[in-house]
């Protein structure tokens, strides 16, 4: 396989049945995916820390190492626990992110917030292929939609309902997709998000959040996944 660099970014050519780089922000997470995926190695679990800055460097890191070892991945997975907006993404259900959008990376301004690209500046939104989207959430019975990467866990109804506002679309809120897929980006790969919801979005309540029964949802759905995953071709990322 021929890998270049060119204007920054690492890409490389079709690949059938690339190997998947699955990030987690935690070894708890990291466990419950690993657990569920077949042991000859083509996918790989790693936690790669919490919030989108140790998300991205951490899998960026592990893009770069696979490719001089010339192991490279060809597809990116980012994967965990998440709040869910409610009703639409219920504790205990999943979300395949069809858009991975971060949420608070702008500028306040009297007249509201205004997205870094309004600014003229990077990215706020990667979207995963289409038909990978579909399969991997038909395989777990996810529901598809926005998830939010955010830097602050929504904590009150008003900051829950302000996103909602900018982002109607949104099911789900987590603090790693977006690092994860400016990482898969810069080594032209494509990324996908699958969220397990532990809590919903909304008024601080520890006593509401179910990590156990998320961590076993998350586990289940790569379960069901995996084969889509595996059987899935770099060719069909534009699908
Ligand atoms: O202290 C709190 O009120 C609180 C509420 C929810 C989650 C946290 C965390 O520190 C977990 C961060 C960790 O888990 C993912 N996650 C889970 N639920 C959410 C959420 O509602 N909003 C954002 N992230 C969430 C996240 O991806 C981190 O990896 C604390």
């Amino acid at each position: 396989m021929v890998v270049q660099v060119r204007e920054g970014l690492l890409t490389s050519g079709p690949v059938p049945h690339p190997r998947v780089l699955v990030a987690t922000a935690v070894p708890a997470e990291r466990d419950a995916v690993a657990r569920a995926l077949p042991s000859e190695g083509r996918l790989d679990a790693l936690a790669v820390g919490v919030g989108p800055a140790a998300a991205a460097a951490g899998t960026a890191t592990a893009l770069a190492r696979a490719a001089a070892a010339g192991r490279p991945y060809g597809l990116v997975v980012s994967a965990g626990i998440g709040g869910g907006f409610q009703p639409d993404a219920p504790v205990g259900s999943l979300v395949v992110a069809d858009e991975i959008t971060v949420a608070d990376l702008g500028a306040e301004t009297p007249d509201g917030f205004v997205p870094v690209t309004e600014l003229g500046f990077g990215a706020v939104t990667h979207r995963p292929p289409r038909s990978l989207v579909r399969d991997v959430a038909a395989a777990c019975g996810a529901a598809t939609g926005t998830v939010l990467t955010v830097s602050t866990v929504t904590g009150t109804a008003e900051r829950a309902a302000g996103l909602r506002l900018r982002h109607p679309r949104a099911l789900a809120e987590a603090m790693e997709g977006f690092g994860v897929a400016e990482a898969a980006a810069l080594h032209g790969l494509p990324v996908l998000e699958i969220r397990a919801v532990s809590n919903p979005v909304g008024p601080r309540d520890r006593a509401a959040w179910r990590i156990g029964e998320a961590l076993a949802a998350l586990s289940d759905a790569f379960g069901k996944s995996t084969p889509v995953l595996k059987g899935w071709n770099t060719h069909d990322r534009n699908d």
